[in-house]
């Protein structure tokens, strides 16, 4: 396979409603689209899920450009490839910048797809037909429209509720509501909010029977997570923290994680998601999937990773209509009864709406190979 042209497009959406977290919040929502086109005119998209500001990772928009324009795309244009797979390796030498790999990563994946005439989902060796999902809900502090946004969730019939915490809206937080909704699945994410300082506090969150406390401490750690754990009975799943397998074995090594938080970006695309896959099954440790608030391209591809065996627990993949009132795809991605039926048609197996993506769009570079001489 020969990549012919490689088009980037920054976006700006207007989420529905704002998004807090333990680090601020935000409702305006920047990011980069890859379009990768093949020898044949077949096309593949992938998403970036660095956001405009690097509160998440250091990674933002304007550097996943830089990482992209000025060292990926080259090399995408001037190396045949076969499998997706040596995308990776054709990335190693650069360091880090994951999210800016995962973008155009996850178009050749797509674009490969799509010449084989497979899902995604197939090409990545899932099977699942459905996929369970939950939701995540950002802080709010007013606790009536918490309950009621909560509710209205647990009713649409997602599968589990995870909720962002933060020093001084946590245990009261969960007390509540835990009592008002007994048996629904639950889950807090702190966003690396504490410090081992705050043991008390993470002890007190125990009581509510959490199917896990995501990343609470640093976003850089995995000593003191393996410090904190054996003092929780609510097990311990990292985020921030894990960047590609090697990070994955080290946390299990140490016993920093019982659960692992996959996010394509994070890791720097769907070969590296697969390998942390592969190796957490082998390892007995549940995975997965996270979100970035996604557009449907980069949601897509979510939903296309989760059907891998060892993706037991619901996934950060809400339905688009979650984030947005008109997505980017057709159809858009929905939820019924907490589940997202993958898409059997080709590739990421939603059709990108070229109406709605010119309207989303701020900004676009188009490089196209140069031609060789005969
Ligand atoms: O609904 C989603 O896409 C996930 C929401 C979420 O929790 C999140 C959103 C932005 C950045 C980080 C996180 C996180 O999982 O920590
Ligand atoms: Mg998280």
């Amino acid at each position: 396979m020969r990549i012919t042209e490689v088009n980037v497009r920054k976006m700006k959406m207007m989420m529905k409603s704002p998004f807090t977290t333990s680090f601020g919040t935000f409702q305006e929502k920047e990011f980069l689209l890859v379009e990768v086109k093949d020898e044949h005119g077949n096309s593949g998209w992938g998403e970036s899920v660095a956001f405009h500001s690097p509160w998440y990772s250091e990674e933002t928009v304007e550097t996943n450009l830089h990482i992209i324009r000025d060292f990926l795309v080259p090399i995408v244009l001037e190396n045949a490839i076969e499998h997706p797979d040596e995308v990776n390796e054709l990335f190693s030498h650069l360091r880090k910048n994951n999210m800016a790999k995962s973008a155009v990563e996850g178009a050749i994946w797509d674009v490969y797809a799509k010449r084989k005439g497979i899902p995604l989902a197939q090409a990545l060796g899932g099977t699942a037909e459905k996929i369970e999902v939950g939701i995540s809900i950002g802080i709010n502090e007013n606790m009536q429209e918490l309950i009621q946004t909560v509710g209205g969730f647990v009713k649409e019939g997602y599968k589990r509720i995870k909720v962002k915490i933060k020093p001084g809206f946590d245990v009261n937080v969960m007390r509540e509501l835990r009592q008002q909704f007994p048996d629904v699945p639950m889950m807090a994410d702190a966003n690396s909010a504490y410090r081992l300082e705050d043991l008390d506090v993470l002890k007190q969150l125990d009581q509510f029977g959490l199917t896990m406390i995501e990343q609470p401490l640093a976003s850089d750690d995995i000593i003191d997570h393996a410090k904190l754990q054996p003092h929780l009975k609510t097990p311990i799943c990292l985020d921030e923290s894990i960047h590609s397998l090697e990070d994955a074995r080290k946390a299990i090594e140490l016993g920093s994680t019982k659960i692992i938080n996959i996010k394509i970006g994070r890791v720097g695309g769907l070969t590296e998601a697969k390998k942390i896959h592969d190796y957490c099954l082998e390892q007995k440790i549940p995975v997965w999937c996270g979100g970035m608030l996604e557009s449907g391209i980069g949601r897509a591809h979510n939903v296309a990773l989760t059907t891998l065996p060892n993706f037991v627990l619901p996934g950060d993949t809400a339905g688009s209509s979650r984030y947005w009132d008109e997505d980017i795809i057709v159809p858009e991605v929905t939820v019924q009864d907490g589940y997202i039926t993958v898409p059997k048609e080709a590739g990421i197996g939603y059709a990108v709406n070229p109406e709605a993506l010119d309207r989303f769009t701020i900004d676009k570079w188009q490089f196209v190979k140069h031609q060789e001489l005969a």
